[in-house]
């Protein structure tokens, strides 16, 4: 680049050397070629001012500032139409010197044309295959973390209230697409051109292999309208190809003799089935839906709209409700109980927190934006609370409960263990009550569930200190207890942790599964109503069993990496995802704190397994990674 700048400056000067013809003085002409040259210097200078000091720029020529740069320029343009000018009168072309003229002018504008396609180059986004190739190299570089989490920490330093809002997603979904996004609101499953794929647990360990196949399969590209929600699922390491799954492998069996001539159209994702029932139908042993679901946009859609047929008590401590629908469907409510900005009050203990119903959205959104798929589908509603709970509900405790506040705002409290009383009751505006509604697994009599406890469960209590908190080596116990010592357990408990972690979740006393797949599958991370209560503070503790026991599973941490790349920030994927909420249009499910948290505790984790890995390796040597567990190994423990 240095050599084509200084070209044109040149060339009057090796024109003059070269031709030795003589012809009268052309001086006008020589003054307008000087002219000319110092233009395009001070015209060019400028651009070349702003490539060089981006990044690639600096790189390649680091001892220029770009100051220097500059003057040096100006100088030699000077420098060297003089020596031209010289040479000219010295000679007395005017045919040479006119070419000269034309040569100078045509190839400055040539080099202007050329900056600022380089210039432009560097701020498009890179083409989807240099994005992927990109983002893999990255993610399998070892010293990854240090440059990236410099960024992000010093960002996690700023005070909350003076850090701005990223607006870089508002200026494309911002307020001026609001009639749009009504008409969408419903829309939660991403748009990419293919369909339904069945999967198991991920194989990340070929993924280099497939970008090139991947490339190929028709799946837009970044830059051209893509979101970064939908970049991210159609990105190589959410679209691993994964073994077939067996009739045993689903939680339900569809029992085709009873159906008799119609079996032809019954099968698992059949369109005359309605989508609950088709979600319990894709249920299988691995996750609670596959990736990119056609279903998710119907059955999101029906949550939120479809008429509420009764109301009526649902297990737990705290306030919910058990909706069901005309075609049979049910799902759990969860009331608002607290605005979104509000911090929980810090001298609650976590287990006298409220359930928020926005974290129940999220935490479903944040699931499946990690690729875990293991919390049911959860969408935001208006829910009026007399005609849609009070008028309906057969359950007379439940409408006894309710009453009109002193500014004529329908509440209820219903009943429960915790904050069912007056004090606590949920109240409408003045009838319509914001509620999330999760999709309600199959019944218990048809797939029964087991209850596990979690090892690093909480003491419950404002005293006592549960064994994990007074013992380092508290993970080298559970290792060696089953169902820990066997399988991915262990890991998908760390999934868990990594998602609590994230969403600040203190409340993760249980876990469940389906008892039908034993202990090979994936974890349910039901009850997420404690989630995202405060967005200025972290709690380290719920990292622990990462900390302690240092595994991970490979893919986990390929999406996390992926998710701290700028075109990947999983605050703008959680605003992206979120955004196609119906509830959207009252207000963000997460404020933008909540969002930005989300980045910097996702920058702690990874900075934790760099620890991890560093420890292992000043212990163990290069070698073995104990560390990192290769997903593949399980899907062949498991087909075994
Ligand atoms: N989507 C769902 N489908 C079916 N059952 C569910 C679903 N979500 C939760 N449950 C069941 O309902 C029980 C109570 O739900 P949840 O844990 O959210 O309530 P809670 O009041 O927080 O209870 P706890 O205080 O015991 O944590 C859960 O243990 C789980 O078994
Ligand atoms: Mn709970």
């Amino acid at each position: 680049m240095l050599f084509l700048r200084l070209f044109p400056s040149l060339v009057p000067l090796t024109f003059s050397l070269i031709l030795p013809h003589s012809s009268p003085q052309p001086l006008l002409l020589i003054l307008l070629l000087f002219f000319l040259s110092l233009q395009s210097s001070l015209v060019l200078s400028p651009l070349f001012i702003q490539s060089l000091s981006s990044s690639t720029y600096s790189l390649s020529l680091p001892f220029f500032s770009s100051f220097t740069y500059f003057y040096l320029s100006v100088f030699l343009q000077l420098f060297l139409s003089l020596r031209a000018m010289r040479w000219c009168t010295r000679r007395r072309s005017r045919t040479v010197c006119l070419s000269l003229v034309v040569a100078s002018l045509s190839l400055h504008l040539l080099l202007i044309i050329l900056s600022r396609s380089v210039y432009q180059n560097h701020c498009d986004a890179p083409s989807p295959r240099q994005t992927h190739l990109h983002t893999l190299r990255a993610l399998v570089d070892t010293n990854y973390t240090s440059r990236m989490l410099d960024n992000h920490a010093s960002y996690a330093k700023t005070p909350p209230d003076t850090r701005k809002v990223n607006s870089s997603h508002m200026d494309s979904n911002g307020p001026q697409k609001m009639s749009e996004k009504d008409a969408v609101t419903t829309k939660m499953a991403v748009k990419v051109g293919h369909g339904h794929k069945e999967e198991g647990p991920v194989d990340t360990h070929t993924m280099t292999v497939r970008v090139g196949k991947f490339g190929s399969m028709g799946i837009k590209p970044m830059g051209s309208g893509m979101s970064k929600l939908e970049a991210l699922f159609s990105h190589p390491l959410y679209n691993m190809p994964t073994p077939p799954i067996h009739e045993d492998d689903w939680l339900l069996k569809v029992n085709y003799s009873d159906i008799g001539d119609d079996s032809a159209h019954w099968n698992r994702s059949s369109d005359s089935h309605p989508p609950w029932l088709r979600f319990h139908l894709g249920i299988s042993r691995w996750q609670l839906y596959p990736h990119l679901d056609p279903n998710m946009a119907p059955l999101a859609q029906q949550l939120s709209t479809h008429r509420i047929v009764s109301a009526g008590k649902s297990g737990g401590t705290q306030l919910k409700l058990v909706m069901s629908f005309p075609n049979y469907g049910q799902a759990i409510l969860k009331p608002m109980k607290q605005e979104r900005d509000e911090e929980t009050n810090f001298n609650l203990y976590y287990f006298s927190d409220f359930e928020r119903h926005n974290a129940e959205i999220a935490a479903f959104h944040l699931d499946r934006v990690l690729g875990y798929r293991r919390i049911p589908p959860a969408v935001g509603r208006l829910v009026d609370v007399v005609t849609e709970i009070k008028d309906i509900t057969t359950d007379h405790k439940l409408a006894r409960t309710f009453f009109t506040s002193p500014v004529n705002n329908v509440c209820f409290y219903g009943q429960c263990s915790y904050y069912c009383s007056t004090e606590h009751a949920v109240c409408g505006r003045p009838q319509n009550l914001e509620a999330s509604l999760a999709m309600m697994l199959p019944d218990t009599s048809l797939a029964t569930r087991r209850s596990w406890r979690s090892p690093w469960k909480r003491s419950y209590s404002r005293s006592k200190l549960a064994v994990w908190e007074k013992d380092p080596d508290y993970c080298d116990t559970v290792k060696k207890t089953p169902p820990y010592n066997k399988g991915t357990r262990l890991v998908d408990l760390i999934d868990m942790t990594i998602l609590d972690f994230l969403m600040g979740n203190m409340d993760r006393h249980h876990y469940e599964t389906f008892e039908k797949f034993g202990n090979n599958t994936f974890l349910l991370h039901l009850d997420n109503g404690r989630a995202f209560g405060r967005h200025s503070t972290d709690e380290p503790s719920i990292l622990t069993p990462l900390e302690q026991c240092c595994r991970i599973r490979r893919s986990t941490l390929l999406h996390l990496r992926l998710l701290s790349l700028p075109q990947y920030r999983l605050s703008d994927v959680m605003r992206d995802s979120l955004s196609h909420d119906p509830l959207f249009s009252v207000a963000p499910l997460l404020s933008e704190l909540h969002l930005s948290a989300l980045d910097r505790r996702l920058v702690t984790v990874l900075q934790t397994v760099s620890r991890c890995q560093e420890r292992q390796r000043s212990r163990h040597g290069e070698g073995d990674d104990d560390v990192i567990y290769d997903d593949r190994r399980a899907v062949s423990a498991v087909s075994q």
